[in-house]
């Protein structure tokens, strides 16, 4: 079976916000709170906007965000750093949060992207019910789909509540995952952008 194209991945389905009211709805019924008390009477209708954001990236596609591309014939690298990244653990539907870094090399037609499209694209896939270690090959795949670059690394740090909050509850835990096409894995190249990444 031919793997979906990396800047696809969004559902075809539309947001049905009056199913998700009727869910969180159940949901405190199911923990034991009264849904009709003042504090909670617009809860439901209220996350059912917030999700339709949170999970907004369900619905959008890489190439809607690459849009705007440069000919300026620049070859060297370009990177973003720090890039803060609000996601959803796909496991708990709770937070993971913290910051992405996203670079890459031209192609040698030299065509560069916006720097504010390298965040768009990071929320894409943020946007999603997910896990830190897809969500950052979803970012350089998409790159080397859209942009065709020479290479390509992305780096991920974030902290995830589902292990701060409950579970193992280990706050400040910062998991890093990264990902790394092309003539990025070149040692000195790679050296070069992870010096980048740090700030040293
Ligand atoms: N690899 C990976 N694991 C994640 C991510 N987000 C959450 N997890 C882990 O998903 C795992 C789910 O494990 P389960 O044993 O099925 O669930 P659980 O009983 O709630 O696990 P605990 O969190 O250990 O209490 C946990 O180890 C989480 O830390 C992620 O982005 N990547
Ligand atoms: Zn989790």
């Amino acid at each position: 079976m031919t793997p979906p194209a990396a800047t696809g991945g969004a559902c075809a389905g539309s947001y049905d916000e009056e199913r998700a009211a009727r869910a969180v709805r159940e949901l405190l019924l199911a923990v034991g709170e009264d849904p009709d008390r003042e504090g909670l009477r617009e809860t439901p209708a209220r996350v059912a906007r917030a999700y339709r954001e949170i999970f907004a990236g369900l619905r959008l596609d890489a190439r809607d965000v690459l849009t705007t591309t440069f000919d300026l014939g620049h070859e060297e690298m370009v990177l973003v750093r720090d890039i803060e990244v609000y996601s959803t653990c796909e496991h708990h539907l709770v937070p993971f949060h913290g910051v992405a870094h996203v670079g890459y090399i031209p192609g040698a037609d030299g065509r560069i992207t916006g720097l504010s499209k390298l965040a768009r694209l990071v929320d894409v896939y943020a946007r999603r019910p997910q896990v830190q270690e897809r969500l950052t090959t979803q970012i350089a795949d998409a790159l080397v789909e859209v942009l065709d670059p020479t290479g390509v690394l992305v780096v991920v740090e974030c902290e995830h509540l589902c292990m701060s909050m409950r579970g193992v509850r280990k706050p400040g835990a910062r998991t890093v995952t990264s990902a790394v096409r092309g003539q990025m894995r070149d040692v000195a190249t790679r050296a070069e952008a992870m010096s980048l990444v740090t700030g040293r």
